[in-house]
């Protein structure tokens, strides 16, 4: 039988994303939130972008993470062909530090929304985040274990700077 999908789709739009979105990755299997990660790119291979798109409601996901640099355009690309929520992660890139990448994904014409996160890891880190708070909207096990990696959270700041840290 195959296996279900899951509930999280990551995308991004080349392979030398990964080192920002794999934080992403990493945040939802902290969550126990199952995950598929893919590369997808509005530029380079459009046909899977529209084909990704249009199909991922009808093939089980729920929420989006697309992470893109420079020109960037997979996020509002991937929003026009989807009712679900798409997340978008501004990726750090060399010649414009992300700014590109921020300006891109955040600057969407009304009606197509994306929800548009910080450049780079705490941006991927956020999105994951972000889709876990969605999820966990009808899902209670899921808040629970949202609430408890935020207590962690919280429980991992010390009261006072240390010398040596
Ligand atoms: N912004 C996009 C899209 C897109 O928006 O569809 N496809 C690739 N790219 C970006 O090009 C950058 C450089 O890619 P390479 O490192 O492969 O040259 C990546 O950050 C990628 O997200």
């Amino acid at each position: 039988m195959a296996e279900p999908t899951p509930p999280v789709a990551i995308i991004m739009g080349s392979q030398s994303d990964w080192a920002t979105m794999r934080h992403a990755a990493d945040t939802l299997r902290e969550l126990g939130i199952a995950f598929d990660a893919r590369i997808v790119s509005a530029h380079r291979t459009p046909d899977r972008m529209v084909d990704f798109a249009k199909g991922a409601k009808a093939a089980g996901f729920k929420v989006i993470i697309a992470g893109a640099g420079g020109a960037a355009h997979l996020p509002g690309m991937t929003a026009s062909l989807t009712p679900l929520p798409v997340f978008g992660v501004p990726v750090e890139s060399k010649a414009l530090s992300g700014q590109d990448s921020l300006l891109s994904i955040v600057q969407m014409p009304g009606g197509i929304p994306v929800g548009t996160l910080a450049i780079g890891k705490a941006g991927a880190i956020n999105a994951a985040l972000l889709a876990a708070a969605v999820l966990a909207l009808s899902d209670d096990d899921l808040a629970e274990r949202l609430d408890a990696w935020r207590g962690r959270l919280s429980a991992a700041v010390a009261e006072r700077p240390k010398d040596d840290a």
